[in-house]
């Protein structure tokens, strides 16, 4: 089998990449606030460990699999989004640093001519503020949350409509994530895509899953896909 055609800046004309796990190592976050939501609720408390295979499907999806597994009532579900909701926009991004080479690689990118927009199944009432607390939404031209669009990652709709957007086709829209969700999108859409080693992918190896290369940090991706002659 021939190998496949390196990765190189002049593939593509614009990037979409995902939030949590990604750009921004959210557990923490979602940790303190779950268990302030249990806690108001008197269900016991979760572990980050246990959080961090649950992230990334959305926050009903969330809330969903955090009262299954402390054993709580699925009828509780109103009552805990609008605790959990309540809680997220209070603490948004205090326990959530930046990971190492995010704001490098996106202005490498964006000073090399990629059109850039984030998308993530993350609401966009926390997404939005949370970019801009940690000084990333001056990288995008378009932010797209959980409720954007019809479906969410990984269903193809969110990057397809995201490229739509940018004005760019899939196949020149390289999508940056750190999941098994972000992948399949990004392979139903017809988008290359390349996964962050370092984010939660549902707690399994990020190896594992069918992706166009692998990074450590998204300087490296820059530096990766070389100068380019764009
Ligand atoms: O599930 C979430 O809330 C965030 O997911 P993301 O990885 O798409 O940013
Ligand atoms: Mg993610």
């Amino acid at each position: 089998m021939p190998a496949p055609a390196p990765l190189s800046l002049s593939c593509f004309d614009a990037a979409i990449v995902d939030l949590d796990g990604t750009m921004v190592d959210t557990l923490g976050d979602f940790v303190v606030v779950l268990n302030r939501m249990l806690g108001e609720l008197n269900l016991s408390p979760i572990t980050a460990e246990a959080v961090g295979r649950m992230i990334g499907k959305g926050s009903e999806h969330l809330i969903r699999s955090v009262l299954a597994h402390v054993e709580g009532d699925a009828a509780l579900f109103e009552d805990a989004y609008a605790r959990y909701q309540h809680h997220y926009l209070a603490i948004n991004g205090q326990h959530a640093p930046i990971y190492d080479g995010v704001a490098e690689g996106l202005a490498t990118l964006r000073a090399r001519g990629l059109r850039l927009a984030c998308l993530t199944n993350k609401p966009t009432a926390f997404a939005r503020p949370l970019l801009a607390i940690k000084g990333l939404d001056v990288y995008f031209e378009h932010m797209f949350g959980g409720e954007a669009f019809e479906r969410k990652k990984p269903d193809p709709l969110p990057l397809l409509k995201t490229c739509e957007a940018l004005g760019s086709t899939p196949a020149r829209t390289l999508m940056i994530g750190d999941s098994s969700n972000d992948a399949q999108a990004a392979r139903a859409a017809g988008c290359p895509v390349v996964l962050v080693s370092y984010g939660y992918n549902h707690g399994r190896p990020v190896h594992e899953v069918d992706a166009d290369g692998y990074v450590d940090s998204i300087a490296d991706l820059a530096r990766l896909l070389g100068p380019g002659s764009r």
